[in-house]
């Protein structure tokens, strides 16, 4: 198996419920926000190391702008970065492709954008930190995590899987670049009918790292491809 190849486990969750819906306008558009929690059946770590986070429950908030109902809704399943998301950090691509996202729903006029906490690929924030240091010392992002003793990617995408059906929707047009999110959808029951880029300007800043989500994980970047092509 690849290092960033994950494996899709039985149901983690004893159960799932919402616990809030309400009004939310953004910049982007109308939306309700709704936060979910994931009792999981039992301590699940990620590896075989002190340092993982191991929790007995998952939150995850979900946006949902419009109909989702009547056709299959454009959905994005993006995991926590804060020092991209919050921050503005320009050595991962993550702001901009949360912008991305919530621009392609409110052009669509409907979509849900599923916001899992799951930092560092689900090493946990300072464990991502520790990643950034070993980074500036020249490993890549698997790398850095494998030095760590973790996964190169601890992500299962189990309970935006369970959050979708709770929604009742068992159909979705995902915007990824990673074929992962894709087939763990489709291993949950979610089809998957379209497949829409997450691909952004890549940046100077960036460039390494997501040349190793090309190489090393799989992500499907045309402008990368071009690249390796011509
Ligand atoms: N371990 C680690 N995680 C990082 C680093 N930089 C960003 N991340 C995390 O990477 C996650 C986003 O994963 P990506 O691999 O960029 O993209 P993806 O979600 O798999 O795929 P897309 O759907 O195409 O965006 C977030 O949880 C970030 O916190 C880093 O240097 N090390
Ligand atoms: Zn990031």
């Amino acid at each position: 198996m690849p290092p960033g190849a994950s494996v899709y486990l039985d149901m983690p969750f004893e159960s799932i419920k919402k616990v809030a819906d309400a009004d939310f306008p953004t910049r982007w558009g109308h939306f309700r926000i709704l936060g979910y929690e994931g009792l999981l059946l039992g301590a699940k770590p990620c590896c075989d190391h002190s340092n993982v986070p191991v929790n007995e429950k998952e939150e995850m908030v979900a946006l949902i702008m419009g109909d989702i109902y009547s056709a299959p809704p454009v959905v994005r399943i993006h995991s926590q970065c804060l020092t991209g998301d919050v921050f503005g950090s320009l050595r991962c691509d993550c702001r901009l492709q949360l912008e991305l996202a919530l621009k392609a729903i409110g052009d669509a006029g409907a979509g849900i954008l599923l916001y899992e906490e799951k930092e560092g690929r689900g090493i946990g924030l300072m464990a991502k930190l520790r990643a950034y240091e070993l980074q500036d010392q020249g490993l890549d992002t698997v790398q850095a995590n494998l030095a760590l003793g973790f996964r190169a990617d601890c992500r299962e995408f189990e309970l935006p899987a369970e959050v979708l059906k709770d929604l009742g929707v068992h159909a979705v047009r995902l915007i990824t670049n990673n074929p992962e999110k894709v087939e763990a959808l489709e291993l949950a029951g979610i089809r998957v009918v379209e497949r829409i880029s997450a691909e952004v300007e890549p940046l100077e800043s960036f460039e390494r790292y997501i040349q190793t989500k090309h190489e090393k994980m799989g992500h499907i970047l045309d402008s990368l491809t071009e690249r390796t092509v011509s």
